[in-house]
């Protein structure tokens, strides 16, 4: 991976953590000099990171103590770099401590955290700082008890305020449940270049605003894109409504609705060109199919129809519950138009058989690949996986969004992007963000219904491109 030597990476891991400690303590305490700080310390490298941290804090005067897990195996040099600076060991955590650094694993760890420094870690979670609140917690690389490949947490695990990671951005850190117990995670660069690729990409800003087509001098109603919106019914016109108001956000230059809730899309939205159903809705150059449809024979066969468009298909609800059946599967792997599918983890086990899991990347992928469409797996760090093993994970998810009918608002919208002529991939990541983005701007007003954050969408997205 790297020829530069390891004592070199990890004195470079160490300083950038402790840069990162003492500014942690500046913010809550004013000063670093004469704070407290407890280090965590495990049997490998990662204890070995923690110590030489440790090192550089009591040089500048923070009250550093250092309890050992297995001290016969703790990281020899950090130690006694430890102990030169003025640092100290500890066999129990004391009561008073600001800032608790967690080296009890890192990447070489397996399994949750081992009985003893499951008890180690609680006791010292649950000492006082000196202002009388809790103390700050950091971890090192990866919070112990997290898997770093798939962010799975397969039993006591550590629950960080702050990761301060090396050298790459570890899947466990950005997905599942590892991405909650990482708080906020920091990257420093120790001068490592990675032999592959990345295999997660989180999304950013520039990403969309790169990716999202613009309207031109040339362009038109039909070169922006026509989306066709097949969602809803009598009983749940709502979902129509919410799916057009997606689809209305996005980039393409007209939205046709077909379905039987087309009176009362036309009331809401006088520019849409309603009809009762896909066959007769006229040019469209992608499809969004499955927001409140039902599942009776009459949805069934409009799925049908607009999976045999050769124009980009995404699918939601009600079309997923459809796909459970196999002869539905096999049209899917028939397409050779882009297929993007939206499922929260009840639709992803419809569809696949078996829950999602602790590793949902593995768990997107699998499905991607299963099926040959593009997965978004919904939750809070929704996770968008190709068929040609593209993944990527959106940070802009909100608790807000866990709320009905918002899912109707991004597949309108991922659908209006793929029409725009943007990738599977590209328009999901894309929806995803902005999507996400206009949750996190409904949720200032108060608790969120899907038709708020349908509100927020434009605002949301002109923010986003500005
Ligand atoms: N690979 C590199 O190039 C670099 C690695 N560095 C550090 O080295 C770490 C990896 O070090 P190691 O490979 O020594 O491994 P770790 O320090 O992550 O863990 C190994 C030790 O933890 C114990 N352990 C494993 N699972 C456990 C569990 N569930 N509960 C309690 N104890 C458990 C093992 O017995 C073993 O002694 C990285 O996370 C990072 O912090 C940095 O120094 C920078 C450079």
């Amino acid at each position: 991976m790297d020829t530069l030597p390891a004592g070199t990476l990890m004195q470079r891991a160490a300083a950038g953590l402790a840069r990162r400690c003492a500014q942690l303590l500046t913010d809550r305490f004013g000063a670093v000099y004469a704070r407290r700080v407890l280090l965590l310390v495990g049997a490998g490298d990662n204890g070995g990171d923690a110590l030489y941290a440790g090192a550089r804090l009591a040089a500048r005067g923070v009250a550093v103590r250092a309890l050992l897990l297995d001290p016969d195996r703790a990281h020899a040099g950090g130690l006694a770099a430890l102990r030169a600076a003025g640092g100290s060991t500890v066999a129990a955590a004391p009561g008073v401590v600001d800032l608790i650094l967690d080296g009890v694993v890192g990447i070489g760890g397996k399994g949750g955290l081992r009985p003893t420094a499951a008890s180690v870690v609680s006791a010292a979670a649950s000492s006082t700082a000196s202002d009388g609140g809790r103390p700050i917690l950091v971890a090192v690389d990866v919070p112990s008890g997290v898997d770093p490949d798939t962010g799975e947490v397969p039993g006591e695990a550590v629950t960080a305020d702050v990761t301060v990671t090396f050298g790459c951005l570890k899947p466990g850190l950005l997905v599942g449940a590892g991405a909650t117990r990482a708080g906020l995670v920091d990257l420093v660069d120790i001068g490592l270049s990675p032999a592959v690729p990345p295999v997660l990409r989180v999304a950013d800003r520039e990403d969309i605003r790169g990716w999202w087509p613009v309207a031109g001098r040339e362009s038109d109603k039909y070169t922006r894109g026509v989306v066709g919106v097949a969602t809803g019914s009598s009983t749940y016109s709502g979902a129509a409504v919410l799916s057009v108001a997606g689809a209305s956000a996005g980039p393409a230059g007209m939205v046709r609705y077909a379905g039987s809730a087309a009176d009362y899309v036309r009331q809401r939205y006088p520019s849409v060109i309603v009809t009762e159903s896909v066959e007769r809705a006229g040019r469209v150059q992608a499809w969004v199919c499955g927001s409140g449809l039902g599942t009776d024979e009459r949805a069934a066969g409009e799925l049908r129809t607009v999976l045999a468009a050769p124009v980009p298909v995404c699918l939601d609800a009600d079309a997923l519950s459809l796909l459970a059946d196999g002869r539905m599967q096999d049209l899917l792997r028939e397409r050779s138009a882009p297929t993007v599918v939206t499922p929260h983890d009840r639709e992803f086990t419809r569809l696949a058989g078996f829950p999602p899991g602790g590793d949902r990347v593995a768990s997107a992928l699998g499905l991607a690949n299963q099926l040959n469409v593009t997965v978004l797996l919904k939750g809070d760090r929704t996770v968008v996986a190709s068929p040609d093993r593209e993944v990527w994970v959106n940070p802009t998810g909100t608790a807000a969004l866990a709320s009905g009918g918002t899912g109707d608002v991004l597949s309108g919208l991922l659908a209006a992007l793929l029409a725009g002529g943007l990738s599977g991939v590209r328009a999901a990541v894309a929806a995803a963000y902005a999507h996400g983005m206009a949750g996190r701007a409904a949720a200032e007003g108060g608790p969120v219904t899907s038709t708020d954050v349908a509100a927020a969408l434009r605002s949301s997205v002109a923010a986003v491109l500005a």
